[in-house]
């Protein structure tokens, strides 16, 4: 089994993941995952820290001249703003964070529940989710993530194809959605941010390249469907997911939401086997299996919690109403998010990758992923 760990505070030492059950036989290279964690640190609207941070992987063990060796892999991304010895506690509970909640849960600080929830961690998640899209490329399975929407703004083109969809993929790269290009959006984050409040959004993910039948209908916890929205809706700020019409498809008829079944013999080598299917608004998973379409799953980011004009709230000393407390904070951070979406979405499909072809080695996976594909195109 494919899964992994994380640890470490956002001003803490240090940051790790421990992905377990990861194939031997991968060749890995950092860089692709310090490329990720570079993207994940930009995006327009983001706060003082990322001036701060220059993530780098450091691939700690599992790994020998470069290649997995099917043992646990440790990766590290060290916090360069590390001061957590020095740092004090908040009195105010900020509303939208685990503030008042964890304090009263752990009976502690604020601070000991702030530094761990606290989106930082998913450099992490990013690096893991980075390591797996090296299995998933042997596989010639491709997972990109895109900004749809800022605030009220709508970013993507209505019907999109696959290039124009890559297209704003590609100019997103590095700089998460390049909103410098973007006046409009630039100026739209800037006024939000100056009246003291903050922006979500809603992103998009495509996974391209994917073998029929991966997650299964038989149980509820492997429904890939289940998974999925669990991995995504476990990243900060998530407040919902869609898998391909989503919440469209309760809007209209049957025979305006499920996708038609034809056959064409020349695509038989093709990831749909020759099943094709005129539209895809199942968003690639039937009962809970993928069905040989791209897989699209969309996710709706909340507004940044802290608030340059903070809402009310109440000093936990004294019970008295005082504003909340506000530290450096970001305005939007959109564009980091759909990076971190789209690494999730990675992880989790490698995992369905190892449960359904054996998980030892990349060459055992290839040789039955091969086999399954031909078998399947007989079926
Ligand atoms: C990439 C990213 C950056 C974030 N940056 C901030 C931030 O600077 N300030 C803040 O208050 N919340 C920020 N958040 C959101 C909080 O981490 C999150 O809302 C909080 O931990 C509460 O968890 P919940 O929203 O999932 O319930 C960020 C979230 C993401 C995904
Ligand atoms: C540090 C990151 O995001 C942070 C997520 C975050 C939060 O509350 O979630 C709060 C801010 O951190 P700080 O309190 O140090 O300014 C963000 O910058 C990061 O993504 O690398």
């Amino acid at each position: 089994m494919l899964r992994y760990f994380t640890a470490g505070e956002s001003h803490g030492k240090t940051l790790l993941a421990l992905v377990d059950g990861f194939p031997a036989g991968v060749t890995i290279d950092e860089e692709p995952i310090n490329f990720e964690l570079k993207r994940r640190q930009g995006g327009y609207g983001r706060g003082g820290r990322q001036r701060i941070e220059t993530d780098k992987v450091d691939v700690r063990t599992g790994v020998w001249h470069g290649v997995t060796l099917g043992s646990p892999i440790a990766l590290e991304v060290v916090n360069r703003d590390y001061k957590l010895e020095r740092m004090e506690d908040l009195e105010r509970p900020r509303p939208g964070h685990g503030d008042l909640t964890g304090a009263v849960k752990y009976l502690g600080s604020i601070r000991g529940v702030l530094e761990r929830a606290s989106a930082r961690e998913t450099a992490v998640r990013v690096a893991a989710g980075a390591l797996a899209k090296q299995l998933l490329a042997a596989l010639d399975i491709t997972v990109f993530g895109y900004v749809t929407e800022i605030g009220k703004e709508k970013i993507k083109p209505v019907d999109a194809s696959l290039d124009e969809l890559r297209k704003i993929r590609d100019e997103s790269v590095v700089y998460g959605l390049d909103l410098a290009r973007d006046e409009a959006m630039k100026q739209y984050i800037d006024q939000t941010g100056k009246e003291g409040d903050t922006l979500g959004g809603i992103i998009e993910v495509r996974v391209d390249g994917l073998p029929f039948g991966l997650g299964t209908h038989a149980q509820w916890d492997r429904k890939l469907d289940g998974r999925l929205a669990q991995a995504v809706m476990a990243v900060q700020a998530i407040k919902g997911v869609e898998i391909g019409l989503g919440f469209e498809a309760a809007r209209r008829p049957g025979s305006q939401v499920h996708d038609p079944i034809h056959y064409d013999e020349s695509k038989k080598n093709t990831p749909t086997l020759g099943y094709e299917r005129p539209t895809n608004n199942a968003g690639g998973l039937e009962a809970g299996m993928t069905n040989g379409q791209p897989l699209v799953i969309r996710a709706a980011k909340k507004p940044i919690s802290t608030l340059a004009k903070p809402l009310a709230s109440i000093n936990m000393e004294t019970k008295e109403e005082e504003s909340a407390s506000y530290e450096r904070s970001d305005v939007c951070a959109i564009s980091a998010a759909s990076v971190i979406v789209e690494n999730v979405v990675a992880f989790e499909m490698a995992t369905a990758v190892v449960e359904k072809f054996g998980g030892d080695s990349l060459e055992e996976i290839k040789a039955r992923h091969e086999l399954f594909l031909k078998m399947a195109a007989e079926r």
